[in-house]
């Protein structure tokens, strides 16, 4: 982790304060009893692989009120409204901001975005604990993300491991060359390139190009951040990246599942 003080480490530290609130007031017990309230995983990986098997863009549609880069992102801000137009205009997953400080999300909103449909849904949150993990799994998340940037080596295979063990997917995220040689051990099928500089914010997509001669065959790439263009598109399908995180372009249009269909054009399934 960083020693210097970005928003980043600003975001981290603002973390562990939640964390120990809410383990006063819910403990890993407790989530673990409403594990059995909450619909087994849907199989995050497994619509991805199927969306590339039949030649589709795999997109990791997001849904995000505000970022701390940009600021109010969407005013008029209904999750399940959203979550639904993702699903009719053919995204593989959902992606939900659950971080309230910086990112105006919430546990709720990713809650009522997987009730709205059959989509599989990543918690997108800075997940530094176990608690943490316990508490997706208790939301009825599919999937988290690992966050290499924020991790030592031990937290991360033991909070990958535990999300394993919890029935759900993880999408571990890099952005340069040094996370990615230590989240290859890992072994997972996912590794999500994040094109934003998380110290800076600077976006920059040859951040996935750069990388991607690194990666072994059987990783399934996802390009983060940034792609706002038919060309971003192409260039990354030119390359054989098939899977797409995207927010803030189908969050700034009037309508989401619209913009989604005209960068995309996947129909829908
Ligand atoms: O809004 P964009 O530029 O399309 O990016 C989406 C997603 O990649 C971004 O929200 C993100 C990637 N990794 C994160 C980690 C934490 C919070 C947010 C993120």
């Amino acid at each position: 982790m960083t020693e210097i003080p970005t928003i980043l480490k600003k975001i981290i530290d603002k973390k562990w304060q939640e964390i120990e609130e809410r383990q006063e007031t819910i403990s890993i017990k407790q989530l673990e009893e409403r594990f059995s309230n909450v619909e087994s995983p849907r199989g995050f990986v497994r619509a991805i692989e199927k969306s590339i098997a039949q030649g589709r863009s795999a997109v990791i549609a997001e849904i995000k009120k505000a970022s701390p880069s940009k600021g109010i992102l969407r005013e008029s801000f209904d999750p399940e409204q959203i979550a639904i137009s993702y699903e009719q205009a053919g995204a593989t997953c959902l992606s939900v901001l659950t971080d309230k400080d910086f990112f105006m999300g919430g546990n709720d909103y990713l809650r009522e975005a997987r009730a709205v449909t059959k989509l599989p849904v990543i918690r997108k949150d800075f997940i530094v604990d176990p608690y943490q993990v316990y508490e997706s799994r208790a939301l009825g998340a599919d999937c988290i993300l690992l966050i290499v940037a924020v991790l030592d080596d031990e937290s991360l295979v033991n909070l990958n491991s535990l999300a394993h063990e919890l029935g759900m997917d993880v999408l571990v995220e890099v952005h340069d060359q040094q996370e990615l040689t230590r989240a290859l051990p890992l072994n997972n099928r996912l590794i999500g390139i994040n094109n934003r500089n998380l110290h800076t914010f600077d976006v920059s997509l040859d951040t996935t190009h750069q990388l991607l001669g690194s990666l072994p065959q059987d990783v399934i790439v996802v390009t983060e951040s940034g792609i706002h263009t038919h060309q971003d598109v192409a260039a990354m399908r030119a390359h054989h990246v098939n899977s797409f995180l995207v927010g803030e372009a189908f969050m700034k249009a009037d309508n989401p599942g619209e913009k989604l269909s005209e960068l995309f054009s996947l129909g829908e399934q």
